[in-house]
């Protein structure tokens, strides 16, 4: 079995009327059950990228691929798919239809042909996975942003996709409610769930992923763990998104450092600071 869930190779994509391809020939693989990180400036192609990778958009040329299956529009082949690919979208209203919390999550059950005893017991459960039982009968437009966000990602996640594939999750969230949201998805990747974000957070990148995919322009520039990826893409002057501050503060400190792997949070930089600070 290949170690990578999810390819694409040498995709274009043009959207109607427009003058130019979004995607220009991209390829990329997304390792199995990695934390992975999909960066790159405005209009590169993230979420054009998502809209193919979960089958709502046909590419015009290359091959999408799933543990080696090939992509395919039928609608059976398709349904097959969405049941292993899951988006949530970054604007949960894109996503959310039905009245309710819990009519909500049933929706995709309900698609997948199950019976209405099955979808009871899948919508109780991840209720209680995502902790929203109180709020099963409340009606979404009651909901805050943060506790819609959840919801979406709940009726996602009730499908036990391989895949879960986020554009900006954290895109509106405070504080409190961002760190809410990684833990959920710290245990959603626990359970064996491949995950891959679009962000344009690299202080979160930085932190969180395992492994980090960059575009430029409708291709992929970089790819690798994510120190080998930053590393990359500080000797890469044009390349404008910035670099996560953790990354910039260690750069200040790293060549007073003996040869230590750069720091991923706070607590192991400041680890680092108190071990050697003394001896410099
Ligand atoms: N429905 C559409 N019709 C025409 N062009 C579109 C459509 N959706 C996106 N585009 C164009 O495709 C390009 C890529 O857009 P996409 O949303 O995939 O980029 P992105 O990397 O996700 O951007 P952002 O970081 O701003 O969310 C942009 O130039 C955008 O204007």
């Amino acid at each position: 079995m290949s170690e990578y869930l999810l390819e694409f190779q040498d995709i274009y994509y043009s959207y109607p009327m427009a003058t130019a391809p979004t995607l220009q020939g991209l390829s990329l693989r997304l390792p199995k059950y990695k934390k992975t990180a999909l960066i790159g400036q405005n209009g590169c192609g993230k979420s054009t990228m998502f809209l193919i990778a979960d089958g709502l958009v046909k590419p015009d040329r290359g091959v999408v691929t799933l543990d080696n299956l090939p992509l395919s529009f039928d609608r059976a082949a398709l349904k097959r798919w969405r049941q292993r690919v899951g988006l949530v979208f970054q604007d949960p209203e894109q996503q959310l239809v039905a009245p309710t919390v819990a009519a909500d999550i049933s929706y995709g059950l309900y698609n997948q042909g199950l019976s209405e005893a099955k979808v009871a017991a899948k919508v109780t459960q991840t209720l209680s996975d995502f902790n929203l039982k109180n709020l099963a009968m409340s009606p979404l437009q009651h909901l805050s942003l943060g506790q819609k966000k959840r919801v979406s990602i709940a009726g996602v996640m009730a499908l036990k996709p391989d895949l879960l594939l986020l554009d900006e999750p954290t895109a509106y969230l405070d504080p409190v409610q961002t760190r809410n949201l990684l833990t959920e998805l710290e245990s959603i990747a626990k359970l064996g769930t491949t995950l891959l974000i679009a962000t344009h957070d690299l202080d979160f990148v930085y932190q969180w992923a395992d492994w980090v995919l960059v575009m430029e322009r409708g291709r992929l520039i970089a790819e690798g763990e994510t120190i080998t990826v930053f590393t990359q893409l500080q000797s890469m002057p044009d390349f404008a998104l910035g670099m996560p501050i953790l990354w910039q503060m260690w750069s200040r400190f790293a060549d007073k450092m003996p040869s230590v792997p750069a720091p991923r949070s706070i607590d192991e930089f400041t680890t680092y600071l108190e071990k050697y600070r003394f001896k410099n």
